[in-house]
């Protein structure tokens, strides 16, 4: 079990709270949606989810433990734009490789080419350097998957791939999703839970009530 309890955050101590006393749940093979306009906390909740970022108050668990700081991280997270989690001086065989070998099995589902791997992350286009960063966390260590506007820069055509491989290897590996997006639709195909942040405000308290626990 992924479990946030009562967390807060903000980016300064003059800035105002952008995540206040938030708790959840998600336990292994749960697909749970997260959609809210810009500027609600999203992403400041998935790092935290992830441990990017460390709250004021409260904390992350997983199995009643905190997250691992020096091996490698079973909530991983995924952003929209992959240059950012990716090593540009790597080749795309070495980026593969950092956390777990992948499975050929993934690679194929995800039409990942053998002739992509002795390239550079530049010489691949946005959505295909996208399913190698997707590739590279789709192996047995990750126990959680925080996809944060994952396939949004991505045709129709590849975000439907994408989600049909993730959701099924979610489900093989009994990996919990938390699926962040604007797409409303999307989200309504993905996921049977689903958190709407818009009918509340950051700073209102009652945000915690939507929020699933089991
Ligand atoms: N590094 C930072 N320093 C200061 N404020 C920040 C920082 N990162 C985010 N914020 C602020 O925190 C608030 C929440 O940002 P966050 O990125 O979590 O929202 P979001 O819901 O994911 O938005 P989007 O959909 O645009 O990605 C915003 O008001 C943003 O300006």
């Amino acid at each position: 079990m992924l479990n946030a309890e009562n967390l807060w955050f903000r980016y300064g101590t003059h800035l105002p709270w952008t995540i206040q006393e938030k708790s959840m749940a998600v336990a292994p093979g749960d697909v749970i949606g997260i959609m809210a306009p810009s500027g609600f906390g999203k992403t400041t909740l998935a790092k935290l989810l992830a441990g990017y970022l460390n709250p004021a108050k409260g904390n992350v668990t997983l199995d009643d433990k905190p997250l691992p700081k020096r091996s490698y991280n079973p909530v991983q997270l995924v952003f929209q734009n992959p240059e950012l989690a990716i090593n540009p001086r790597w080749r795309i065989d070495r980026i593969l490789r950092e956390g777990h070998p992948p499975l050929l099995r993934h690679l194929d589902a995800l039409g990942i080419s053998s002739s992509w791997l002795t390239r550079y992350p530049h010489e691949l286009s946005g959505g295909e350097l996208q399913r190698v960063a997707i590739a590279r966390v789709l192996n047995p260590q990750t126990r959680y998957l925080i996809a944060d506007e994952m396939t949004a820069m991505l045709d129709a055509n590849t975000q439907a791939l994408i989600w049909q491989v993730v959701l099924n290897i979610a489900r093989q590996q009994q990996m919990g999703l938390i699926i962040i997006s604007h797409d409303a639709r999307l989200l309504n195909r993905l996921c049977p839970k689903c958190l709407d942040l818009t009918h509340t405000h950051p700073s209102e308290p009652n945000l915690d009530e939507m929020l699933p626990t089991y």
